[in-house]
Parts: C-alpha cells; structure tokens; sequence
C-alpha cells in the first residue's frame, strides 16, 4: 500500500493510474511539443507529471523505461528531416518552493567538499523553445530542436531567418566546430503584434508567447518563419571543438564575443540566499521584462564541478530551474454575465471559480466582446483556460470542449441593458455593444454628467469630476436636470464647498442655461456624436424633436448593388443608353458578363441580374442604383452614427431626460433655429430632387442646396419644385418631365446657389 494524493491505494489501482496518466502525458506531450498547441495549461501538466513520479517512487516497479518522467519532449515530427544530436539535449529539474531550492544547494554542496557556499550563474528561465545550433569553421551549419532529446528536427532553414542569430561568427578564434544551445523566444510585444494581426486576418491567434514561438519555428515554409518577430537567447553549449572555459559564466561572455546573443540578466550568485536574492529580484521585474520568463535557472557555475555531479537522462544535477507561479490556469466558468462601462459598453465577463494565476487569485475574466464569446465558445459550465500574464488583465485564453457539460448553452448578447433595461445597440460593423440609454443608464451617470458639464458641451464652470462624484454618491443627482435643482444649501458642506464657491457654481448652472442647439445636441453624449457632427445635426434640424423624430434610414439611404462600383456602373449605363434597341439573349448573366464591358466581370453580372429581373428593368434603373452608393443627410453620419442617433431617441428614458433639461430652461437663443429664419433664405421652401451624374458629389450638392433653405428629397411627385438632372437621368427625368416640374441642368443649378 502506498500514500497517494493523501488516499491509500492499493497496488492495482497504483498500476492502472500510472498507466493512465503516461498515456495521458504522453498525448499532452504530443500536444505541446509536436503540434505547438497543447490542451491544458502547464500547471494541470505539471501535477499529472508530479502524480506520475510520486506514484513511481511509491511503486517502483511501475517505473517502465518509456515512462515520460524517464525522458524530455516527444519524438519529432516526420515533416522535418531529423537530426541526431551528439549530446543529448535535456530538460532542467524544476524548484517549486523556496524550501526545494534549498534543499537542492544542500545536495549539490554536500557533493563538492570544500566548496561553501556553492557559486551559481542564474539565469532568466525563458519560455520559447531550446534550439541546438552548430557553427563549423564559424558558419552556421545546422539548427535542431531538441525532439526527444536524442533526436530532434533539423530546422536550419528556419533559424537562419532568425536575426538575432549570427549566420557567421565574429572574431578570429573561432573554434572548428561549436554548438550553442539556447531558447527561440518571442517578445511580447512582437506576440501582441502578431495575434493582432493574424485577427485582422481572421488567422489562429496563439495562446501564448511560447506556442507562438514554437508554432512559428517549426514552420514548413521558412518563409513564413522569416515575417515571425523571433528572438534566440544563448544560454549553454553542445559539442565543442575546444575546451571550455572554466566557468559556466566566464563561457557564455566567450560565446558572446563571437556574436552569439546572452541573457542581460546573466549574474554570479552565491549559495541559497544568493539564488533567492535573485529569484526575488527578477520576480519583482517580471512583469516589466520584454519577454516572458516561468523562471529562473541557476546553474554550479564550475564547469569540472558540473561535470563532477553528472545528469540523469531526465536533467543534469548540477541545475535547476526555480519556478514563478503559474500564469495559466484551469478553472470553471460558473456564469457569464455583462457589465455596463461607464460609456454604456455591455462587456461580457465570465465569473470564475477563484483559482490562483500568477500569484494572485482570479473570480473573473474579462471577455472582451461578443465576437471575442463567439470565437472561443465560452460556455456557463465550461472548464477553461484562464492566463493572468504581466500586469495584463486575467482573461480566457480557450475552452477545453471535452469537459463541456451537456446541456451548456452559447452566450447571447442581452437585449436589453442588465442594469437600465434599455434597448443594447450594436451598429453594424461595430466590434462593442452598447446601452442606449445614456442619459438615464446609472451605470453611465457619472459620465453623462461629466460629458454634459464639460467645457465643450453646457460648460459649467465649477462642476468638477471630485464635486460630480458626491452628488451622485449622495443622490443628488441622478441625470443631468437634476443639477438645475441644486440649492445653494445642499452644496454648502460638500466637500470644499463654501458659501461662495456654491454661490458661484449656481450661478454658473444658471449661466449655461443659454447656449447653442449644437452644444446641447453634443451635451447629450450620444455615442459617436462628437463636436462637429453635433454642429452638422444642429445646422440640419430645426429642432431636438425633428431630430428624436428622424428614423435611422432617413440619415443614411443606401441603393444599388453591392460589388459593383460606380465606374462599371457607368459603362453599363451608358453602353444601355448608346444601344436603345438591343436585346438580351439568354440568361441575363451571362449576357451582361458576354458584353466584356470593363470592370463587369462574372461576379458583377451575377450581383445586377440578381437585383433586375430582365433587361427592361435594368435600363429603366438609374445611375445611382446600379453601383452601391450611399447618400448621407448629414455630413459625418453614416451608418453607425445614424444607428446611434436612432437608438439614443428611441428611449423613452432618454426623451424624458431631455423634456426635463428644456422644462429647467435650457435654450439657444443665439442659433436660431433654421425654421425661424429660412424665409431669408434664397430656396426656403423649395422641394428639390437630384438625379444622374453630376460635376460634384451628390451629397455635396445636396448640403448645398439645404444650406439655401430648400427640402432635398428622393422621388419626384407634384410636390416637387425642381428636378436637378445630371448626365445619363432616367426615370426620374421622365417622370419630371410628365408632371411639368421645373427641371435644372448643372448650370443652372450653380446659377441658383450663385456660385461660379
Ligand atoms: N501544457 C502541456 O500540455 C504541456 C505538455 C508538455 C510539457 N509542458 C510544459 O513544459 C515544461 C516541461 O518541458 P521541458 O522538459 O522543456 O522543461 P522546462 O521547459 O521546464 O525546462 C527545460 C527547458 O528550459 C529551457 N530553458 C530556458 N532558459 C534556460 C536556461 N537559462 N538554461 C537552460 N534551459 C533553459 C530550455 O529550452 C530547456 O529545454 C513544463 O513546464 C510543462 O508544464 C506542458
Ligand atoms: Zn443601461
């Protein structure tokens, strides 16, 4: 009978655990050193591996000769040729505790009588991948991963594209034949680079710094090896021509003097408390280090006393690798939730069965965004991935979809604000969801009235972000009405508030009571409506309840068929109206791709005949709704603005809001609303229609002509004063001309807007 994981198991179990987990390692190993993708974190690595080996010790005759704890890595990919390395490359023991690092000094000195205390080199342990590269006569010859250990994959192509690593070694001594063993690494900048780009690209994004590495290494295509940010840190040595230098240290700066690249952070130590003064030192730099490390190496600096103490086939004796906590974990997902940003950004959050990542311990893990929910397919239920690396925000890095519990449902955006319950917004094309209710939200509260007081917007002087706090805080305020309220008695006693400075700031409030419709609409703090596009909506509506009336279509119309452009467009166009009298043949299609128009290739055919049903309809359609263009009602709202606009008014919370802004006294007594003095306007009440192709963009001519007081519209009935037509007008035209409208020619149109 053996102790095991604090039970008694008898020596049947014993076997059929032990037989598990090597297949189970084994797998993971081919996961992690094969495929560059493991499946568990290393920490879950490391316990099946600590359970393997205590097992094995309680049971020694369950130790096989093929058991992972007996060997490194895993047997190397076939896709590479392999390469026999002349000594073996192997693993580090690993120092969990203080008190394991102490424990291995104690061995190492009772080996080497005489020699209190031990000198150590330590080392920062990176996480990339070990590489064995070989110069002969100083040129780069060979590069090898370390595979099993034994063999590894020849990989030279790859490491040559590597520029940290010298293809030629400098100086004159070279020796004959020096193999230098380091880690490939990535910088962590060059990872967030990389998976910001592969994203872009809609590319695997890889999960850590070290996979990236690996991944990007032990690439088929140098090519691709060469656009990877890889970095190589030499820290030891293979085969060597020459004899070594007597210090593991004294060796590596030798090594350096030939070009090969070595760790900044390469020390001398000495004992124990030298290793943990190190292991101390750098732990609290790790975070502010370009690249990622899970430790430190410490290594008996003496080269005659490392070759004293000897290795197994597993590790040398003679180092050893003290561990940082963990920065990847598994846990549980025991919900999915959104929180509302003071801005009104609905983010999806997984709560967390605490764990301990990175040294502290984790409940919650931010999910970015519902692309983000979609793409990794968290789940309520899930058992996940959670990494906590630098001072980065912990976050899921991926879910193991083989422990999901049945039952467990996707996430779905609320339709509704958790903590308002108004309408969720997400333009289209936009990447965050919002609540609309931003003038009522109390998630948004404090930032509204922030927005609203702030210099550019009502300007009320005295309103700071401290004193808006407290009267939040204190429920003072709970929109932006509210604060016509304030007495001078609630704010004498605020913090830093005398009498005078609460006299000043009613006076203030009082004061931004007059200001501009377009400082106001901006005040409203609709998302995506800054200054200028509060001047546009100001310059464009009459009033705040013609612009809560306009529907999100109004601001922007969309027309014509997607994929075609405005040029092949106006080949067709034209070639339609050169050609009165021609007919289609067959499938229209194929006909309109057979007429080799430019630009109208297959695909483009396709699109129009998939929106006309015959040729008839097709020349009967204008200009403007053969190509995709868009018309914009005003300058800077687009669609996403326009969604804005429209899901800000369709609030019944934020419509009251304003109703009681305007009830304080709100108004805007020096921009007079267009109504009021249009009739001093050359086109006051003049309903205009444009159509065909102009000199000057449409939406160009049209804020023009709203500038002169007219009503741009789209269709043309009796209501219509003017039809300014362009070249190559069609039904509109017509229709113009049937119904006896005025109808204008470019010229005449400047004429009118008196501009040359
Ligand atoms: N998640 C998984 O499924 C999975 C599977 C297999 C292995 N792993 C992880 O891999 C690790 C074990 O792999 P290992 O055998 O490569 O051991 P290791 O990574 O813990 O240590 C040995 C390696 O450290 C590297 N190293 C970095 N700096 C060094 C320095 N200054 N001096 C010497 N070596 C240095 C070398 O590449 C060397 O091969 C564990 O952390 C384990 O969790 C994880
Ligand atoms: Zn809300």
């Amino acid at each position: 009978m053996g102790t095991h994981g604090g039970a008694l198991i008898g020596a049947d179990a014993a076997a059929e655990r032990a037989e598990w987990l090597r297949t189970e390692i084994a797998r993971h190993n081919v996961r992690y050193y094969v495929l560059d993708d493991p499946e568990i974190p290393d920490a879950e690595y490391d316990r099946l591996f600590a359970e393997l080996q205590s097992l094995e010790s309680d049971y020694p005759d369950l130790k096989t000769p093929d058991s992972p704890t007996q060997r490194v890595g895993a047997a190397p990919l076939s896709a590479f040729a392999s390469v026999r390395h002349r000594l073996p490359m192997i693993s580090l023991a690993n120092a969990m505790s203080d008190g394991e690092l102490v424990e291995f000094d104690r061995r190492v000195a009772a080996a080497l009588p005489g020699t209190d205390p031990v000198l150590y080199t330590a080392e920062p342990k990176l996480d990339g991948l070990a590489m064995s590269i070989r110069y002969e006569a100083g040129l780069l010859v060979q590069a090898a991963t370390r595979g099993d250990g034994s063999t590894g994959e020849d990989v030279t192509a790859n490491v040559r594209t590597v520029k940290s690593v010298p293809l030629r070694l400098v100086g004159e001594d070279c020796p004959a034949v020096l193999e230098v063993r380091g880690e490939v690494y990535m910088t962590r900048e060059g990872f967030a680079r990389l998976n910001r780009d592969a994203a872009e690209r809609g590319e695997r994004v890889f999960a850590n710094p070290r996979n990236a590495a690996a991944g990007s290494l032990r690439q088929l295509d140098p090519r691709v090896t060469a656009t990877r940010p890889l970095r190589f840190c030499c820290y030891g040595w293979g085969e060597l021509s020459i004899d070594p230098e007597e210090s593991h240290y004294a060796m590596l700066q030798r090594l350096a003097g030939w070009g090969i690249p070595i760790s900044k952070e390469l020390q001398q130590v000495e004992g124990a408390d030298g290793c943990r003064a190190y292991f101390d030192d750098l732990g609290r730099r790790r975070d502010a280090l370009p690249y990622e490390i899970d430790g430190v190496v410490f290594k008996v600096d003496r080269i005659a006393d490392q070759i004293g103490l000897g290795a197994t086939s597993h590790h040398p004796r003679w180092a050893i690798a003290r561990k940082f906590p963990a920065q990847e974990e598994l846990t549980l997902v025991e919900a999915v939730e959104f929180q509302v940003g003071r801005t009104g950004a609905v983010t999806p959050v997984a709560r967390l069965r605490p764990v301990q990542v990175g040294g502290v311990i984790v409940a919650n893990a931010t999910l970015h965004n519902m692309d983000e929910v979609i793409r990794k397919d968290v789940r309520a239920g899930d058992t996940v991935i959670v990494r906590r690396a630098g001072d980065v925000i912990p976050e899921v890095v991926s879910v193991l979809v083989d422990r999901r519990p049945p039952g467990a449902v996707p996430v779905e955006m609320p339709a509704q604000c958790p903590v308002c319950g108004s309408d969720v917004l997400r333009p289209p094309g936009e990447v965050v969801a919002r609540c609309t209710g931003g003038l009522y939200c109390p998630a948004q509260r404090k930032q509204a009235i922030r927005h609203f007081a702030s210099r550019r917007a009502m300007d009320i002087e005295g309103l700071g972000e401290r004193l808006i706090e407290q009267l939040v805080d204190l429920g003072l305020v709970r929109e932006p009405a509210d604060l016509y309220r304030l007495t001078a008695e609630q704010l004498v006693g605020l913090e830093r508030m005398g009498e005078k400075s609460a006299a000043n700031l009613i006076d203030a409030l009082e004061h931004s009571k007059s200001t501009s419709f377009a400082r106001f609409i901006f005040a409203l703090g609709i998302p995506d409506v800054g200054e200028t596009t509060a001047q546009a909506l100001a310059a464009r509506f009459g009033g705040i309840a013609e612009l809560a009336r306009t529907r999100e279509a109004d601001f922007v119309r969309d027309r014509g068929v997607k994929g075609v452009g405005r040029d092949t467009a106006t080949a067709l166009h034209r070639f339609l109206v050169e050609h009165p009298g021609i007919e289609a043949q067959g499938d229209l299609a194929e006909w309109l791709a057979g007429l080799k128009l430019p630009g109208l290739t297959a695909a483009r055919a396709q699109a129009l005949a998939g929106r006309f049903e015959d040729l008839a309809a097709l020349r009967a359609a204008e200009l403007e709704d053969l190509y995709l263009n868009s018309t914009r009602m005003v300058e800077g709202v687009g669609p996403v603005v326009a969604a804005e606009i429209a899901g800000f008014f369709a609030q019944g919370h934020n419509r009251e809001a304003i109703e009681r802004l305007l009830e304080a006294g709100i108004h805007w007594p020096d921009s007079p609303a267009p109504a009021q003095t249009s009739h001093a306007l050359p086109l006051t009440g003049k309903t205009i229609v444009i159509t065909g192709t102009l000199g000057r963009p449409r939406e160009e001519i049209a804020a023009r002509l709203q500038d002169a007081g007219a009503k741009v519209t789209n269709s043309v009935s009796k209501k219509t004063d003017y039809l300014i037509a362009g070249e190559a007008a069609g039904s509109k035209l017509e229709k113009a001309q049937s119904l006896g409208v005025a109808i204008l020619d470019e010229a005449m149109l400047n004429a009118l807007l008196d501009r040359p």
